[in-house]
């Protein structure tokens, strides 16, 4: 079997915000290998915006488990850490989110990869080109940093 690239978005906004992505990322240690994190950066909710500021940063890493068996992982490791839904795109402890898993394309009920919403959110663009901004996005054939510049001149219009 041969490791894939793997990146996931982290974020908090309620608690210890800091040892909560902290916490997080000892956790997927256990079935990643992790290459890079980027800075964690204090962003502006974003969807639901009547709630406290998140803490957000993306890491890259390598594994050997498949989409779905990440998907579980990051799940259980969200239940291990209390992590309740409260509802979506609500404040929470800790968001472990699948951005990309190689160049995979999966959208089913249970797993879109890559993440849907990931390009029109500059809180995962803007740590992504810190980490590797010629990652070219699987669907919209684009790299992550055409992205980021893409979603900056459309909110300055
Ligand atoms: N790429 C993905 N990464 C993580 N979860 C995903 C992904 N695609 C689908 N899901 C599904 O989304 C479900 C709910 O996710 P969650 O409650 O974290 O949504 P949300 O964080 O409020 O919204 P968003 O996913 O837009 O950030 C998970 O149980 C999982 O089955
Ligand atoms: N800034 C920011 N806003 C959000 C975030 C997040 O991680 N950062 N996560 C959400 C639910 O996925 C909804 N809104």
């Amino acid at each position: 079997m041969v490791e894939k690239v793997i990146f996931l978005g982290l974020g908090s906004n309620l608690g210890d915000r800091n040892e909560n992505i902290q916490k997080a990322i000892e956790h997927l240690k256990d079935k990643i290998r992790i290459a890079k994190v980027s800075n964690i950066i204090e962003t502006e909710p974003y969807g639901f915006v009547e709630q406290p500021k998140f803490l957000n940063c993306v890491l890259k890493g390598t594994t050997l488990l498949s989409p779905f068996e990440l998907l579980e992982f990051v799940l259980e490791i969200e239940n291990k850490m209390g992590r309740k839904r409260l509802f979506k795109w609500g404040p929470r402890n800790i968001d472990i989110d699948i951005l990309f898993y190689d160049d995979c394309v999966i959208d089913t009920e249970k797993l879109k990869i890559p993440h849907p919403e990931l390009h029109k959110r500059l809180f995962v663009l803007e740590p992504l080109c810190e980490i590797e901004k010629d990652f070219v996005h699987p669907v919209l054939k684009k790299s992550v940093y055409e992205l980021y510049i893409e979603l900056i001149s459309s909110r300055k219009e």
